[in-house]
């Protein structure tokens, strides 16, 4: 085997659950969990110090048009290597979406493989459980030492927001908002009563709940029953129509998790035992048409299908050799569209969740699959020659990364596609025009209602005027509106769209 075969050595994972007012910083996070990949690898945390490549997932607080709330290095990549005493010539540091721990591995082991990178550590962590408990209660951040001022790192991936100006202004910015209209959407299509689909969503998350249970890492380690998991209460209100907030993922935790990925070279330099292991035999990268209205439905994602096949067919296996698997879970829709685009079912015995998944395990910002990661690693050390898959999903089914990985030495060179060419056929996809300021008589594509903590917020809608161009509006808000909405299926009704008194929104009136 070529002896710049990239290999990942140790993965480590971390859950803070002590006093808030004493919790990690982001730095000391994201070291906690290089120190745990060390000593995965069977390596002294010293030997951190020897890497040449850093890639950092980015902060969600660093989320485009994000406040500085909670103070942070400016350059987490270089804080974090002169706490843990490297000089990495290669440091980096993600844009927003869950995608990007996949990504940054995909992007590292390309460098391995072609000889400028040895030994990389990619890592991330998500802070906003402490941070905003610290927030609330005033205890302020004494003990925090990263505010350090350095200059802006190298940022990699696409720096697009993921709405547009249009569609923020009516409320598709918050995932809470956003994934629930694919929800809807996928229902319509298949015209599955409400509550069949409910049904539907509960008896998906269940299993997912009792992965999670058993997952030391885990936020949430409580196993519900799909009833459970539906069912709206006190303690599960409605957040976005269909999704009670067990459906959704959980935002304020308090987590990390690394990998060390190297050249086989390296490995082998460092004294890694044979057994440790674990290759990337087949990766891929896409983005969907970018903004929510561009995309050609609602129920579909071409850059999942087209990374999950690219993916296969560089590790040149079929899905049917896949043991385990993980697909990204911010909220069901998101597992329900992977799995039919790599055409798995949803009761697929090999299980569609290796860490139990976004609204049990955690690790809601953009580090999530990270911790995928880690969990297949270990998964595989244990199935010796398996092969496991993770997608890693980013924005609003918006950006998508595949891994498949093994102990197997992979019989050919790694040889990653340039994200180009998939990106290409994605973007000739033909797609329906927008309009910005439609008025007259039109009809429900997807929809959703808002609740707050106190109640129903406002329904949005997605529709089509009466020349088939799409547009985005809020309804009225009141209760006879919201309930009707959710109590019968709306998507293909029809109403009157138009701009609203203060011209600032489109609203829609169902007939
Ligand atoms: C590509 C992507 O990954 S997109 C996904 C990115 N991630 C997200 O967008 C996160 C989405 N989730 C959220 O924003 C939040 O979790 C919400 C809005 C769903 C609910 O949060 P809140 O409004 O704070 O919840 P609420 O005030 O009703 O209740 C708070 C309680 O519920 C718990 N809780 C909050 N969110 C969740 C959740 N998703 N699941 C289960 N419990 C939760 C809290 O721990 C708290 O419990 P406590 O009372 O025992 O302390």
């Amino acid at each position: 085997m070529d002896d710049r075969t990239p290999v990942l050595i140790g993965a480590g994972q971390f859950t803070y659950r002590g006093e808030p007012g004493v919790s990690p910083s982001p730095t000391e996070l994201l070291k906690i969990a290089a120190e745990n990949a060390a000593k995965n690898a069977g390596l002294a945390v010293e030997k951190l110090s020897e890497i040449d490549g850093l890639a950092v997932v980015g902060f969600t607080v660093d989320a485009p048009g994000g406040a500085r709330v909670v103070p942070h290095s400016t350059n987490p990549p270089v804080t974090l290597a002169k706490r843990i005493g490297a000089e990495p010539a290669y440091a980096v540091y993600s844009h927003m979406g869950g995608n990007s721990p996949q990504q940054l591995v995909n992007i590292v082991a390309e460098r391995i493989a072609k000889g400028e990178t040895e030994f990389a550590l990619v890592v991330g962590c998500e802070f906003l459980g402490s941070a905003t408990k610290r927030l609330k209660a005033g205890l302020g951040f004494d003990n925090w030492d990263d505010a350090e001022d350095l200059p802006e790192p190298e940022r990699v991936g696409d720096p697009r927001p993921g709405v547009t100006p249009y569609e923020a202004k009516h409320g598709l910015g918050r995932p809470i908002n956003c994934y629930p209209l694919f929800e809807n959407a996928l229902r319509a299509r298949d015209g599955r009563s409400i509550p069949d689909h409910q049904k539907r969503l509960g008896k998906l998350f269940a299993p997912f709940t009792r992965v999670a249970a058993k997952n030391p890492i885990a936020w949430f380690p409580i196993e519900r029953s799909a009833e459970e998991l539906v069912t709206v209460d006190d303690r599960n209100r409605m957040i976005g129509f269909p999704y009670p907030k067990y459906l959704n993922a959980i935002m304020e935790v308090d987590q990390s998790a690394g990998v060390l990925v190297t050249s086989l070279k390296k490995a082998r330099e460092l004294g890694v035992a044979d057994d440790k292991l674990v290759y990337l035999h087949g990766c891929a990268d896409a983005s969907d048409l970018w903004y929510p209205l561009d995309r050609q439905d609602f129920h579909s994602s071409p850059a999942m299908r087209l990374t999950g096949q690219r993916a296969l067919e560089m590790a040149g296996v079929g899905l049917g050799d896949i043991a385990h698997i993980d697909l990204y879970s911010c909220f069901p829709v998101a597992v329900e569209i992977g799995a039919e685009e790599l055409g798995l079912s949803l009761d697929d015995p090999r299980g569609l969740t290796v860490t139990g998944g976004l609204p049990y395990m955690g690790g809601p910002g953009n580090n999530y699959a990270m911790h995928s990661i880690a969990e297949m690693t270990q998964r595989l050390r244990a199935d010796h020659g398996a092969y496991g898959l993770i997608t890693a999903n980013g924005w609003f089914l918006t950006k998508q990364s595949t891994g498949i990985y093994s102990t197997r030495p992979p019989a050919k060179p790694f040889d990653r596609q340039d994200p180009k060419v998939l990106q290409a056929q994605i973007d000739a996809l033909p797609h329906p025009p927008v309009i910005e300021e439609p008025s007259g008589s039109a009809t429900i594509e997807t929809y959703t209602v808002v609740h707050g903590r106190e109640g129903y917020m406002m329904g949005i809608v997605v529709g089509r005027d009466s020349e088939g161009r799409r547009f985005v509006a809020n309804t009225p808000s009141d209760e006879a509106t919201l309930a009707d909405l959710e109590a019968r299926e709306a998507i293909g009704r029809t109403g009157t769209v138009s701009r609203s008194d203060d011209g600032a929104r489109n609203i829609f009136v169902p007939d």
